[in-house]
Parts: structure tokens; C-alpha cells; sequence
């Protein structure tokens, strides 16, 4: 394999041709120690998720984390995994998506696909095949609403690193993060409405949780919480919610450093003492249904708030694969086609 090896098979159109790739975070390839161990193992070197020396990290992770994680991690992704697909809900819901959009654009020849940030399929791959779809312009939207170099970043480095193994490069527009943008926020809105309406009991509270970031990342200028301010306030005003009824909370601590917060755990445990026992959760930063959504909060809080004294708890789906979802996929595609189509 010499360096600049990957020549696409198809020639590019004399007028050019437009793709969209969609890039998601990733996900275990399999259920078990090795496929998870191997899917931590590249998450948690990314430099830009554990901002940490490699040379005191590695040992770290290589010795007690990932001697330990692989398990407990593993045996909360059995709990979701989708057993006839014999994949994870986030990679099931991602292709969905994809899917979606892709017959969307069909009629206008533009070719649509997804790639994980870690695992597969590959961002690498799937520039490969839209390469090979004769594409010279690529539109990459990362799948998170809220910006973080620890997530949106790392995506576009992604797309950029495999871009440096090709003679003839595509152009590349990369999609803003979409914090408060109105599509975003009426798909939340109308999920949030179908969702509660047909609850067999009246939320005391709507709790919105984000995934945390270390407090340390924010301090060198991480802008993630502000993003994750816009939406909770645009959302709020679109629900006719007060800041009370509608708190805004972060999850998935990882690690002993300390994390932004208030982080939803403690925070949703203590809600029955102050007599609220009746709460939904909605999770308006991840796109897609994952580990995080469905084990962490659908499973662990909902115990914590059981146990605290709480008496009905419900779970808000993410946008995942739904016509909304594609809506606003779809729009925030064409925002960044337009001239290319
Ligand atoms: C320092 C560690 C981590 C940072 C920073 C982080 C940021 C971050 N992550 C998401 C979205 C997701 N994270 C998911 C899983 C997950 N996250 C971490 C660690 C950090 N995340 C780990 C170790 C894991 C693996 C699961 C586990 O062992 O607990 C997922 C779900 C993946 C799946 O397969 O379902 C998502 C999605 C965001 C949005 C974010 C920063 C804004
Ligand atoms: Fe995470
Ligand atoms: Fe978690």
C-alpha cells in the first residue's frame, strides 16, 4: 500500500457530482469482551475525547480500564442490543437515517452515506464509496446538534484524515452544529408532544439531559454548553415551559474529573423529596437511541428515581429514523448543497 493509494473506480461527471455523508460516534461491532475492548480502546485514545498525555493515559487505559469497562460496558450493551439485527440501537437508527435522506435526494442523483467516527462502517469507507459513486463534492453532516471538539470535531478530523489518503480529493462542506435552528427544535417539540400525550400520566417534570463533557475542556473554550443552553432555551419557548418545569441536567460521567453540571443522576434523585414523583426524560443532544439513552437512562435512572421514592417515570425516544428526523436531516442537507446540485 503506497502512500495516495485510493483512486476512485468511477469517473466524476463533467458537471460534478454532489454526496452527503452522515457521521455518527460508533459502536461495538459485536457483543463480548474483544469487540467491545476494541471499540473503548479507539474511543478512549482519541486525543480529543481524553485531552490526557498518551503517556500517562495509555497504561491507564490499556491496564485497569480496559481490563474492567469491557464487561460492565458489554453487559449493559446485551440489555439493548437488537438481537434479530444482532447490532446496537445507534447503529440500526444511523442507517436509518441515512436511508432516509438517501431516498430523499434520490430523484436528484445525490448518493447518500454513513460512517462512524470509531468502528464501522468506516468514515474512510464510506468516502470510498461515494468516491466511487463518482462524487467530487462531498457534504459531511456530523450527527450532533450541540458542538464539541470531543464529538463534532473529532468527526470532521475523521473526514479530513481520510482525505489526506487521496490523490484527487473532493471538495468538502462540513454542517454546522444546529443548536437552536427552528427544524431542529419543532422536530424535538412534536416528538416531546406525541411522546407525553400518550402517557397514561402527567409529567410534574420534563428533565432534559445532555451528555457531559469534562468541566476542564469547557474552561480552555469547549463552547458544548452554550449549544446546549440554546437549545434548552429554544426548546422551553417552543413548550411553553418554564426553566423549572423543564431543567436542563448532563449525563455519562466518565472518569474522577469533574464534569459540567448538574449532573442528571443526583439531580433526578432528588427530585421526590421536593414531592415530584412524576417525571419524563427527554434527551434532546443525541440523535439517535444508544447505550446512554436507552441503559443508562432508561434503565439505571429510572431505578435511582425508583428508589429515591419516585412513582412513574418515562422515557422520551430520541429522533432516531422518524419522518421528523429526516425532515430535518434532509434540510440541514440541502442548506449545504445548495449551488452543488
Ligand atoms: C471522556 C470520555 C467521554 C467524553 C468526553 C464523551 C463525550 C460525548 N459522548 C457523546 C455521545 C455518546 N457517547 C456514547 C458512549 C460513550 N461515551 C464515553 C465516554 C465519553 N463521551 C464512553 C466510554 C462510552 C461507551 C459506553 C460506555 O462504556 O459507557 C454514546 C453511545 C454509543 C453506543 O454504542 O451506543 C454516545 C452517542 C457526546 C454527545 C459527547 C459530548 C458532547
Ligand atoms: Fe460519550
Ligand atoms: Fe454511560
Amino acid at each position: 500500500m503506497s502512500f495516495l493509494y485510493r483512486t476512485p473506480s468511477q469517473p466524476v461527471p463533467e458537471q460534478g457530482r454532489a454526496g452527503v455523508l452522515l457521521v455518527n460516534l460508533g459502536t461495538p461491532d459485536a457483543l463480548g469482551y474483544r469487540a467491545v475492548r476494541r471499540y473503548l480502546l479507539e474511543f478512549l485514545s482519541d486525543r480529543r475525547v481524553i485531552e490526557a498525555s498518551p503517556f500517562i493515559w495509555q497504561p491507564i487505559l490499556r491496564g485497569i480500564v480496559l481490563a474492567t469497562r469491557p464487561f460492565t460496558s458489554g453487559a449493559n450493551y446485551a440489555r439493548i442490543w437488537d438481537r434479530t439485527r444482532d447490532e446496537s440501537p445507534l447503529r440500526t437508527h444511523t442507517r436509518g437515517q441515512a436511508e432516509g435522506l438517501a431516498a430523499r435526494l434520490k430523484d436528484e442523483g445525490v448518493p447518500v452515506e454513513w460512517g462512524m467516527r470509531y468502528g464501522n462502517p468506516s468514515v474512510a469507507a464510506a468516502m470510498d464509496r461515494l468516491m466511487d459513486a463518482g462524487c467530487d463534492r462531498i457534504v459531511v453532516l456530523p450527527l450532533y446538534p450541540q458542538y464539541s471538539a470531543t464529538t463534532t470535531a473529532t468527526a470532521n478530523d475523521q473526514v479530513f484524515r481520510a482525505l489526506m489518503e487521496l490523490r484527487r480529493q473532493p471538495a468538502i462542506r462540513t454542517v454546522p452544529p444546529f443548536p437552536d435552528d427552528a427544524r431542529y427544535i419543532d422536530a424535538l417539540s412534536k416528538s416531546i408532544r406525541t411522546s407525553l400525550s400518550a402517557l397514561p400520566f402527567r409529567p410534574q417534570r420534563l428533565v432534559a439531559s445532555f451528555h457531559g463533557i469534562p468541566k476542564a475542556y469547557v474552561e480552555k473554550g469547549d463552547s458544548y454548553p452554550q449549544d446546549c443552553e440554546r437549545t434548552i432555551t429554544a426548546l422551553r419557548q417552543s413548550l411553553d415551559l418554564r426553566e423549572e418545569q423543564m431543567p436542563l441536567t448532563y449525563q455519562s460521567r466518565f472518569g474522577p474529573t469533574e464534569w459540567i453540571q448538574p449532573y442528571t443522576a443526583p439531580f433526578v434523585a432528588g427530585l421526590p423529596a421536593e414531592g415530584i414523583t412524576r417525571i419524563a426524560v427527554v434527551m434532546p443532544g443525541f440523535m439517535t437511541d444508544c447505550i446512554e439513552t436507552l441503559d443508562e437512562i432508561g434503565r439505571e435512572l429510572r431505578e435511582e428515581f425508583m428508589h429515591a421514592g419516585g412513582e412513574e417515570f418515562a422515557l422520551v425516544p430520541c429522533l432516531n429514523a422518524s419522518p421528523e428526523a429526516i425532515d430535518l436531516i434532509e434540510a440541514l442537507s440541502r442548506d449545504s448543497l445548495a449551488g452543488w446540485l
